[in-house]
């Protein structure tokens, strides 16, 4: 632990010292924290909160929602209605944007989330988390709307995570590197526990779902052979593996000990970009992977240079180690 800096500590600083950011900036992601407080606190109370299972609907991407996805999601728009500075939301959960109900003066900002990230992990008490992202409204606009969402990753002023394992850890990016907060539930506030996080540029160990090998595509059915065949193959190492199905525990793993994360494209669903949502994870992840001197492509391009066309747009997704990343990307643009 480094020091007893509190979230609100490091953000005034930020915003006063280091002139990083901007006083409403400041007070809208004190209100993410909160509400992730909110969320780890009714993540917790299980099954005594009666909080596990099926809520029995389906959000946009036709998934079944789980009672917490919904509470979650709740959560955050209550929270950032009155709170935030914002002009909208748009939320993994929702069909279309929230706009938030007439302010003065003029909300500035746009959140975007995945209130809860690994739905398929909530009921067997494995890490999930939230993911956020926060954008600029852009000027001269009269009127919100989905539009003002579709601007690229690299146009992020905030982004994001919360996760919701052994210890609650928010880890946040203002452009300045990445810091992590763990949550003192003594205290009840996030207390600064790293800075500056270094993803090494080197990995031994990949995070992949292996049971959809037979639908890869070539180039990373190409990266994993090789990583498979050890100190024998052509990588002359042995590679470990990990796949823990939530993406937040996963980029964790990545931020604090290295590795490749991938989740690319698959012949399953051909005429989808990948699983995974640009706007409410890759965007924020890719981001965060980058401030700590890691990469994120979709195979082609850097997922931050990535131009949206719909809110809820899918993704290929590599992300992690430096190097790790150019060999795929290598690989699948080579051919
Ligand atoms: O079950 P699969 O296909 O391995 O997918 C796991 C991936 O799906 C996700 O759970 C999708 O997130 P949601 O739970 O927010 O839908 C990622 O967190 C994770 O990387
Ligand atoms: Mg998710
Ligand atoms: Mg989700």
């Amino acid at each position: 632990m480094t020091s007893h800096i509190s979230l609100t500590r490091y953000l005034i600083e930020q915003q006063r010292e280091a002139g990083k950011i901007p006083a409403q900036l400041r007070l809208l992601l004190e209100v993410v924290a909160r509400a992730c407080k909110r969320i780890s606190l009714t993540v917790n109370k299980g099954a005594l909160g009666s909080v596990l299972g099926s809520a029995g609907s389906e959000n946009v991407q036709g998934e079944v929602q789980k009672k917490l996805d919904i509470i979650a999601n709740e959560v955050l728009i209550e929270a950032n209605e009155w709170g935030g500075h914002l002009a909208a939301m748009a939320s993994e959960e929702m069909d279309a944007i929230y706009v938030v109900p007439n302010r003065f003066p003029k909300g500035e900002y746009l959140l975007l989330f995945d209130p809860l990230d690994g739905s398929s992990n909530i009921d067997v008490n494995v890490s999930i988390g939230t993911i956020f992202s926060v954008l600029k409204m852009p000027e001269d606009d009269r009127g919100v709307d989905e539009g003002d969402f579709l601007q690229p990753g690299r146009q992020q002023v905030a982004a994001g995570y919360c996760i919701y394992g052994p210890q609650t850890v928010l880890v946040l990016t203002v452009g300045d590197g990445v810091a992590m907060f763990t949550l003192d539930r003594e205290q009840g506030s996030f207390v600064l526990t790293e800075e500056k996080l270094r993803i090494p540029e080197d990995t031994k160990e990949f995070a992949i779902n292996m049971s959809n090998m037979r639908h890869w595509a070539p180039p990373v059915r190409r990266y994993i052979d090789e990583c498979l065949q050890g100190k024998d193959g052509p990588r002359g190492k042995d590679f470990n593996m990990r796949w823990v199905a939530s993406m937040v525990a996963d980029v964790h793993r990545i931020l604090v000990r290295g590795g490749i994360f991938m989740y690319p494209w698959d012949k399953r669903e051909p005429n989808k970009p990948g699983k995974l949502r640009l706007m409410y994870e890759a965007n924020p992840m890719a981001w965060l992977v980058e401030q700590a001197g890691g990469a994120a492509t979709n195979g082609q391009q850097r997922i931050l240079d990535i131009q949206p066309s719909q809110l809820h747009e899918r993704v290929s997704v590599i992300l992690g180690s430096k190097n790790e990343v150019e060999r795929v990307t290598s690989y699948h643009t080579a051919l």
